[in-house]
């Protein structure tokens, strides 16, 4: 079985140039990191009362969590979950040891800084090379084999707790997103075959994906990830408490989400999108930053195996994308970005 990190290695990025700012010897925003504003006008008032989104929020335990799932994913490409048995504690540790990496000096986290060619490490968001600015951000992604290496240059005699802590949060994480799973694929009524296709998928690697956002001098100027879609079935984000995750919304504009104590924000990717025939939208979305606060976030992205077909349900009728493997998409994306999913429409 081919895996995500040998897809990203096939389609390496010219990342390894692109080394985040040592964000905490800064007093201003400068020029390379700076963006055209982006302040209050983006919220636009009649939203809600104050501003914010009201995201649907299902509690897995609903007795119609079938149905409840299926018209979020079609109706916002996002939910919120509450009661999905993922302990506070372990939300709490996969925060403050990610913290405690990213507090870490400068050259110390460079001793991680991503190979040229793997997709695990410290490093700037993915992304990157299709825009102009920089991000107000910095990343590590635990995928593959990597992590004990890791965490063991950036510890050596204490690395242990980093490492359980994300084994155990990986593993909560790849059990909760293969119920969800279920849950949308039972809301599409797909076959008996492509339910079956489930199993294969929790097979696979998912990849975390740990965010830091410093505060900023000036936020509205700045940004912390740019628009973008993820490239994978699903994605479940830990906001950590703190704003500055937005979300597109046709005839809307940007809008926030703010988190709510201990549930877990679950959104849409471009595979489920194609899976979906287009009823479900894969979310795009942007994270900004604030002046006082160090947000932090932490991202589980689900997919299936590197090798394997992705193509439409078959009784979703009138297939708009072509059949294409994991890998091929990955490519795709890593050459096109957002017009990725529009190179595969037929
Ligand atoms: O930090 C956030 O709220 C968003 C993170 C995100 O979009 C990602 O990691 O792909
Ligand atoms: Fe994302």
């Amino acid at each position: 079985m081919s895996t995500l990190s040998e897809a990203y290695k096939d389609n390496p990025l010219q990342l390894h140039h692109i080394i985040p700012l040592d964000f905490h010897s800064v007093q201003v925003v400068p020029d390379s990191h700076l963006w055209p504003h982006h302040d209050s006008q983006d919220f636009p008032s009649g939203v809600t009362s104050d501003g914010h989104s009201s995201m649907p929020s299902i509690d897995l335990s609903d007795p119609n969590v079938v149905e409840l799932v299926g018209h979020a994913c079609q109706t916002w490409g996002m939910l919120q979950v509450t009661n999905h048995g993922v302990p506070s504690s372990l939300l709490d540790d996969v925060e403050s040891e990610a913290r405690r990496l990213f507090s870490l000096p400068a050259q110390q986290k460079m001793k991680t800084l991503r190979s040229p060619v793997g997709a695990a490490g410290y490093g700037s968001a993915r992304i990157s090379p299709f825009f102009s600015k920089l991000m107000w951000h910095e990343g590590f992604t635990i995928m593959g084999s990597s992590l004990v290496d890791h965490a063991r240059e950036l510890w050596p005699h204490d690395y242990e707790s980093f490492c359980d802590v994300m084994e155990d949060y990986q593993k909560k994480m790849k059990a909760l997103a293969s119920r969800l799973l279920l849950l949308i694929l039972k809301s599409l009524d797909v076959t008996e075959e492509e339910m079956n296709w489930a199993a294969s998928v929790h097979e696979s690697e998912g990849a975390l994906q740990l965010n830091s956002y410093p505060s900023c001098p000036d936020p509205n100027s700045a940004i912390g990830l740019a628009p973008h879609t993820d490239s994978m079935l699903i994605t479940i984000l830990h906001q950590c408490n703190t704003n500055g995750l937005q979300i597109f919304r046709d005839g809307v504009g940007w809008i926030s989400v703010s988190p709510a104590a201990g549930a877990l924000l679950v959104n849409v990717g471009d595979l489920l999108h194609i899976f979906s025939n287009a009823r479900f939208p894969a979310l795009y979305h942007r994270a900004v930053v604030n002046q006082t606060r160090h947000r932090i976030s932490v991202a589980y992205f689900y997919g299936p195996p590197a090798d394997s077909q992705v193509k439409p349900f078959v009784k979703l009728e009138c297939p708009c994308y072509r059949s294409l493997t994991v890998k091929e998409y990955v490519s795709i994306k890593a050459q096109h970005l957002e017009q990725a999913l529009s190179l595969i429409r037929i």
